[in-house]
């Protein structure tokens, strides 16, 4: 991946394909490069002009840039090359075609504990690489998952748009993310750090599980209020096959303390990702 942003017309490089979905200030397109005839994923960023609202600020995108140059690892979404247009930044991005997480435990309501396991320990490993470069996600959820292909378990974590380089010397706060997965630290506008995410993990481990989300309430107060005062179970009617190790792994995440929180490596040495003899079969 050069360093430099390309600005040369992307069209020149690439024939723009089907639109695979968008969001804030950006729409995704897979793209195919005309020499290679090479398939990837372009993010097209509408920049914010002038005093306006619209489009992402030009610090913004290039703190996203520059946590995608951090990342190389199999269970991160990898960037190629970068244009920079008039009224766009396009990131060129590795193409994964499996579809969301989300979609896949849709269609199947909860998955088995090991197919479970394998997932959060995939999304820990990716977390990992991130947190070992000081990165915190922020956005994590089964959204932001996505399967390699429609045959494969292996997940990429995508959509970097909100994660910050945490120092030690500057405060990150901000209120952000997808409420049913944000910590308590992000409702209250507290410091945010590497727990954050791990916050994250318990509430997509919870959900794989169970098919439900543990905070979700009727309205955002709701969600806020169930988050802050801790106010999850787990029901019986969806548990009740569960391992006390799946919500030991859980439990040792919901903890409002975020220095007393699990850690990515904690998880990555908990029992129920790291088997200590061959995994019979789990009730
Ligand atoms: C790096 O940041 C992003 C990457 C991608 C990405 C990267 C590779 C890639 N291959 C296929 C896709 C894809 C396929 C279907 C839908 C979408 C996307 O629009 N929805 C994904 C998550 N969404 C909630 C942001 C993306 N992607 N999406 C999507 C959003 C991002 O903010």
């Amino acid at each position: 991946m050069d360093s430099v942003f390309k600005l040369e017309p992307f069209e020149d490089n690439y024939e723009v394909g089907e639109d695979l979905g968008s969001g804030h200030f950006a729409v995704v397109r897979k793209c195919i490069h005309r020499k290679t005839r090479q398939a990837f994923a372009a993010k097209f960023i509408r920049k914010r002009r002038g005093g306006g609202r619209k489009g992402a600020k030009m610090e913004d995108i290039v703190k996203e840039i520059n946590v995608l140059r951090c990342m190389n690892h199999p269970n991160v979404i990898s960037l190629h090359e970068v244009y920079d247009t008039k009224q766009e930044v396009i990131l060129v991005l590795e193409l994964v075609s499996g579809g969301e997480l989300f979609d896949y435990i849709s269609e199947k309501e909860a998955l088995s504990e090991e197919e479970a396991s394998a997932f959060i320990k995939q999304i820990l490993e990716g977390l990992k690489h991130l947190h070992d470069n000081s990165i915190v996600h922020l956005d994590l959820k089964p959204e932001n998952i996505m399967l390699l292909d429609r045959t494969s378990t292996k997940i990429k974590l995508i959509d970097f748009g909100l994660a910050r380089k945490i120092n030690d010397k500057d405060d990150v706060r901000a209120m952000m993310g997808t409420a049913e997965f944000i910590a308590p630290e992000v409702v209250s506008f507290e410091p945010l750090s590497l727990a954050t995410d791990m916050w994250s993990v318990g509430v997509i481990t919870y959900i794989l599980l169970s098919g439900s989300s543990p905070f979700l309430g009727e309205t955002l107060q709701e969600t806020y209020h169930n988050i802050t005062a801790l106010n999850f179970d787990f029901d019986h009617d969806l548990f009740q096959n569960t391992s006390d190790l799946a919500k030991d792994f859980i439990k040792r995440l919901f903890i409002k303390n975020p220095r007393k929180r699990g850690s990515v490596n904690d998880c990555l040495n908990h029992p129920w990702i790291k088997p200590s003899e061959p995994r019979e079969a789990i009730a």
